[in-house]
């Protein structure tokens, strides 16, 4: 008899992953600052929304941050499509997949510099579309490198922190501001949660 499967630690991002970080910054920078020049998500490139309007217009930067850095911002975001289904079909997980695969999730995600409301409501955003169980499982941190998990699904192009080695496989999950980055062979990419996030989840049990 096969011995009781080991648990696939799996980390998962919430900003541009589970909630729409770009959509909200970019609906909140229109309805605050109607009349100055805003960068439209298709023309989004790189990780930080505040270089992007700096380079604009240099007082733009601190502009579009007051738009996230505001009482409301966090809890108000929308769910990315199809994330909410995925993050309950992943906590059942064996029963759905072809392989005997434990697994161990966790919401991974990090603080602004500027906390105040940014932390606590994350937590009350998990619960009210994940439910209680799932605060449970949140990791909130700075520095991601020095959690240890298989995967880590984040829409950040390059994760660096403290550890130069992470334990995880970072699958850069689309987002508009990374849809060009060149992924380097061999890391891989999940298109949106109606991806093949199955098939990244028993790849990496295979191995
Ligand atoms: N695209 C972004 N530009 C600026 N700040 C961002 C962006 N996406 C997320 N953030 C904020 C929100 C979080 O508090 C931190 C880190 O987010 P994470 O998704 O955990 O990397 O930065
Ligand atoms: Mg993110």
């Amino acid at each position: 008899m096969a011995g009781a499967a080991v648990p696939l630690r799996v980390l998962v991002d919430m900003d541009g992953v589970l909630a729409d970080f770009e959509g909200a910054v970019l609906r909140g920078f229109v309805a605050r600052f109607p009349e100055e020049p805003r960068v439209e998500l298709a023309e989004r490139r790189g990780f930080s929304v505040r270089e992007q309007y700096c380079s604009l217009r240099e007082d733009l930067g601190d502009k579009v941050a007051s738009v996230y850095e505001s009482p409301g911002f966090f809890l108000e975001l929308d769910p990315i499509p199809g994330a909410l289904e995925a993050m309950q079909e992943m906590v059942r997980i064996p029963l759905p997949l072809t392989y005997a695969l434990s697994l161990d999730f966790f919401i991974c995600t990090s603080p602004l510099k500027k906390y105040e409301h940014c932390i606590v409501e994350k937590y009350k955003w998990v619960e009210k579309h994940l439910g209680p169980k799932f605060v449970e499982r949140i990791i909130l941190t700075r520095d991601k490198t020095v959690v240890s998990a298989d995967l880590l699904f984040d829409d950040k192009d390059t994760i660096r922190g403290a550890e130069r080695n992470p334990s995880w496989e970072h699958i850069l999950f689309t987002c508009c501001h990374n849809s060009r980055f060149q992924l380097q062979p061999p890391r891989r990419r999940l298109l949106s949660w109606a991806d093949d996030w199955k098939g990244i989840l028993e790849s990496k049990r295979r191995q």
